[in-house]
């Protein structure tokens, strides 16, 4: 998973596809259309280079961030990927007791194969204090969500993510290619179960539907935890979400699975820390691969990152100690390059450290969003 420590980031992906199933490689693997957003995520993190400074002294190191109060200790989180038991059978409680033993935060979501409260209580098995959010995509019918985001809170989940970047479903062509459109008999969006306007035992589809500002108020409304929108591109779009007391960002095009056409995650996120100014913390996700790539989307301006298909790659090929084991990787190599860069904390990384691959010296431009 990481470059220094566990060889080449293509890798992992390899060795799962070796452990699944075509079909279900493909959904994990796949984006939506030609590719082109999936493909620019992690290209575009190798567009960009890093100039360390030399000579800033020092053996220490701190690499936690605070994010909504607490203290994480790197700047990084898994985000929220669906159906983790189409992965391994011991599912998102292996990726939550790994993500907790590493004090690593976890985004579960409301298309896991395991209800809210298991995977919660999974990740409290191994540390008491995990951080644990929960993603929602806001369902037709308002009463649907609100209880969602009950058991979301019952739960002890400390912040609601709210993706907003899927007002329809995006075309996933290896899916359709390889007919894969339920999962296998015993697997189930275990959170939509029980839910207003299904028989009782039954479960509902997850719609993604068009919602408003209207909709977000409403959740607002709803609840006290912290609200975090994923999937803002559009630097206006992150204005008016401070604006209206968003509590946090996620820059994310879904990993390219909803607009092939869309922007590269790490090449929305200056502009879109520029339009926050340190008003709230702007996390990013999407093609995150190695400890460089940690450092190059702090440098341009978020507070952490998160990785979705490398903890399914880890999870596949090697359960809880896998997914472990690949976010320890990660973190160790962060730590590595940080100190490489010459800094101490991660508010150490600032934009004049990137530059374009290939071309003379030209900074960018970033807003530090601490
Ligand atoms: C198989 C898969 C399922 C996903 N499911 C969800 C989901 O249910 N909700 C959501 O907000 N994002 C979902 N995402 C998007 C991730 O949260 C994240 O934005 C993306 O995977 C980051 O890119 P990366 O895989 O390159 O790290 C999914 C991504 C993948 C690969
Ligand atoms: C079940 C889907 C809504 C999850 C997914 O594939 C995605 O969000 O990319």
């Amino acid at each position: 998973m990481t470059g220094s420590h566990a060889g080449p980031p293509h890798e992992p992906a390899a060795a799962a596809r070796e452990r699944l199933g075509p079909e279900h490689y493909d959904y994990f693997a796949g984006g939506a259309g030609e590719e082109t957003a999936l493909r620019e995520n992690e290209e575009a993190f190798g567009r960009l280079a890093l100039l360390p400074r030399v000579l800033r002294g020092g053996t220490v190191r701190d690499t936690r961030v605070s994010v909504l109060g607490r203290d994480w200790p790197a700047p990084l989180f898994v985000s929220p990927t669906a159906f983790h038991r189409l992965a391994h059978p011991d599912g998102e409680r292996a990726t939550a007791r790994a993500a907790a033993a590493t004090g690593i935060p976890l985004v579960t979501g409301v298309a896991a194969t395991t209800a809210v409260a298991d995977v919660a209580a999974a990740a409290r098995e191994a540390d008491p204090e995990a951080v644990v959010w929960f993603q929602l995509y806001p369902q037709p019918e308002h009463e649907v969500s609100a209880e969602l985001v009950l058991r979301a809170e019952r739960a002890g989940c400390s912040a609601l993510v709210v993706t907003v970047d899927s007002p329809v479903f995006g075309t996933r062509t290896r899916d359709l290619r390889n007919g894969f459109h339920d999962l296998p008999p015993g697997l189930a969006a275990e959170n939509m179960r029980d839910l207003p306007g299904a028989a009782p035992g039954a479960t509902r589809d997850i719609a993604m539907c068009p919602a408003g500002w209207d909709d977000l108020a409403r959740l607002r409304e709803l609840t006290d935890l912290p609200l975090v929108l994923k999937g803002v591109l559009h630097p206006e779009d992150a204005r008016i979400a401070v604006e209206r007391g968003v509590d946090a960002l996620i820059v994310s095009n879904h990993g390219g699975r909803q607009l092939d056409a869309a922007a590269a995650s790490v090449e929305a996120l200056p502009a879109v820390a520029e339009a926050v100014a340190g008003r709230v913390p702007v996390l990013m996700d999407g093609g995150v691969r190695r400890g460089g790539d940690i450092a190059v989307a702090l440098a341009l301006g978020a507070r952490a990152v998160g990785v979705g298909r490398p903890v399914l790659w880890a999870l596949a090929t090697g359960g809880e100690d896998g997914v472990r084991e690949a976010l320890t990787a990660l973190r160790e190599d962060f730590d590595q390059v940080l100190a490489l860069c010459g800094g101490h904390r991660p508010r150490d990384l600032t934009a004049d450290q990137v530059t374009p691959r290939g071309l003379p010296y030209r900074p960018m431009r970033g807003e530090r969003a601490w």
